[in-house]
């Protein structure tokens, strides 16, 4: 049997970089993870890919996956539903993968009292400017949707030290060391590595 996976967490503010940070942790090969791809009721953004970028619902199919009890964690955020599929996460750690969630705070506090044997990292900006210039830049986003983003920034940030993690995104490339470094360190924990042990011990 292949050991479980670690799961990975990573918070941060909309628009620090995260979807940023984690493409260039595959194309770096940094460690290998397999990515949950989240349920959402938010509309597609230019490009995205249903099953890939989201799984887009609406309200309806979101509030019934809810009641049937099929999310890790869900949240509600600027007017819309994201949450996290249980089951592929379930399944790709019992096959040993290391699983990422890209999330926001108050999912991720969800995901903690499950499975607080996880990773959590808060990603964060140099600063709020820089923060709101990153938002800007994008495009994706209208002026008032980025007003209550910053606005949820704010809180978010004070979230920080519910995190095991803070990582600064300023260059990204030191982001991505930082998590490899993060990661490599979570994967010799004695906490997983003693449970090999005990269940070469139990046959
Ligand atoms: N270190 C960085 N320096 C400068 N720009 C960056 C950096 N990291 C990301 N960006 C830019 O900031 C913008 C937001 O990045 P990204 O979409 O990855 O953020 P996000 O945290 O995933 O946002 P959301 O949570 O809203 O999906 C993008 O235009 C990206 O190119
Ligand atoms: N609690 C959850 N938050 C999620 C999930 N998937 C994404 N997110 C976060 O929502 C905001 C906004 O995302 P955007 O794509 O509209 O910019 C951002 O902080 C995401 O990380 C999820 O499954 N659960």
């Amino acid at each position: 049997m292949p050991s479980k996976g670690l799961l990975i967490v990573l918070s941060g503010p909309s628009g620090v970089g995260k979807g940023t940070v984690r493409q260039a942790l595959v194309e770096s090969h940094a460690f290998d993870f397999k990515y949950s791809v989240s349920m959402t009721t938010r509309n597609p953004r230019e490009g995205e890919v249903d099953g890939i970028d989201y799984y887009f619902s609406d309200k309806a199919s979101f509030e019934a996956a809810i009641e049937n009890g099929e999310m890790l964690e869900y949240a509600q955020y600027v007017d819309n539903y994201y949450g996290t599929p249980l089951k592929p996460v379930n399944d790709m750690l019992e096959q040993g993968h290391d699983v990422l969630l890209e999330i926001e705070v108050k999912g991720a506090m969800q995901v903690r009292d499950k499975i607080p044997e996880g990773a959590f990292i808060f990603l964060t900006p140099p600063d709020l400017s820089e923060l709101k210039n990153r938002i800007v830049k994008r495009g994706t986003d209208d002026l008032d949707v980025i007003q209550k983003r910053m606005t949820k920034a704010k809180e978010e940030i004070l979230m920080m030290e519910s995190y095991d993690y803070a990582v600064v995104n300023d260059e990204v490339d030191l982001a991505v060391q930082k998590i490899k470094s993060i990661i490599d360190a979570e994967h010799v924990r004695v906490d997983r590595v003693i449970d090999d042990y005990r269940q070469m011990l139990d046959k």
